[in-house]
């Protein structure tokens, strides 16, 4: 795994975000899609979006993936919250695969790189997006990750093994693709064992990892926002 670059960024490659926020937010068990709850004042999508603004990034189009049905949630935020970052919306599907395969369908060049983030990821270092970007333009193909904390045990008809976790990483987004590849990749029918952007491409290309970061969290249940209140309030990545 590569770390966060921190010498001066440098693209030659036109740079596009699909941010998927098309999800129903069953696990978080709230009023609303999680993506619009409040996280230290503001919609977590808004936290999110903020991120691919950054100057730093130079993201030419940041496609925004909405459930059909929330489109005037999103207007309405978007009133009440003065946001005026630019973005296009799309309507999203069924899965998340079917949202990402959407967003692509919106992009407005095709080519470039593209990142694929989860709407619900508000606080991912600048520095990780630009290091998932760069990895991309050299390799066609990078993730975020990083080394599992825990001990991890597979599940086995007699109980369950102990996995040798210094060969496991824990997956985050960005993923970041040349546009051309992930287009391919999602013209392939969708299988169940898709659970992201790299799990579609695999098998056209090789995934390069970079370094992901553990403020970098899923907004999934509910201890997941505190959480996240707490690192924006004591230790918010940049
Ligand atoms: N049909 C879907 C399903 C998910 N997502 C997005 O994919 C990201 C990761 O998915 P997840 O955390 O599973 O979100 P939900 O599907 O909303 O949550 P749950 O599985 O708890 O219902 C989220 O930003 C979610 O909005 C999407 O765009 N379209
Ligand atoms: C894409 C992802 O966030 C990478 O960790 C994850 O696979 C999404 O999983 P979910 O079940 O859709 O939350």
């Amino acid at each position: 795994m590569t770390s966060a670059d921190t010498s001066p960024t440098v693209f030659s490659a036109p740079r596009f975000a699909i941010l998927v926020a098309g999800g129903s937010g069953s696990r978080m068990g709230a009023d609303r899609p999680k993506q619009f709850l409040l996280l230290a004042g503001e919609p977590v999508l808004l936290h999110t979006l903020r991120r691919f603004a950054d100057p730093a990034l130079g993201v030419q189009q940041c496609v925004l993936v909405l459930p059909p049905d929330q489109f005037e949630t999103w207007q309405q935020l978007c009133a009440e919250h003065a946001i005026t970052l630019p973005h296009t919306v799309v309507a999203g599907g069924a899965t998340r695969w079917a949202s990402v395969r959407n967003g692509l369908a919106a992009l407005s060049s095709p080519e470039g790189v593209v990142a694929v983030h989860d709407g619900v990821r508000p606080l991912t270092p600048v520095s990780v997006i630009v290091a998932a970007y760069q990895a991309a333009q050299a390799h066609g193909a990078a993730i975020a990750a990083v080394v599992p904390k825990d001990s991890v045990r597979s599940l086995s008809q007699q109980g369950s093994y102990a996995l040798d976790r210094s060969r496991l990483r824990l997956v985050q987004t960005p993923q970041c693709f040349e546009i051309g590849l992930l287009r391919r990749a999602y013209q392939l029918p969708e299988l169940p064992t898709f659970t992201d952007d790299a799990s579609v491409v695999e098998d056209l290309h090789p995934i390069q990892l970079v370094a992901g970061d553990y403020r970098n969290l899923k907004i999934t249940t509910p201890e997941d926002l505190l959480l996240a209140e707490a690192i924006l309030a004591n230790s918010p990545p940049q």
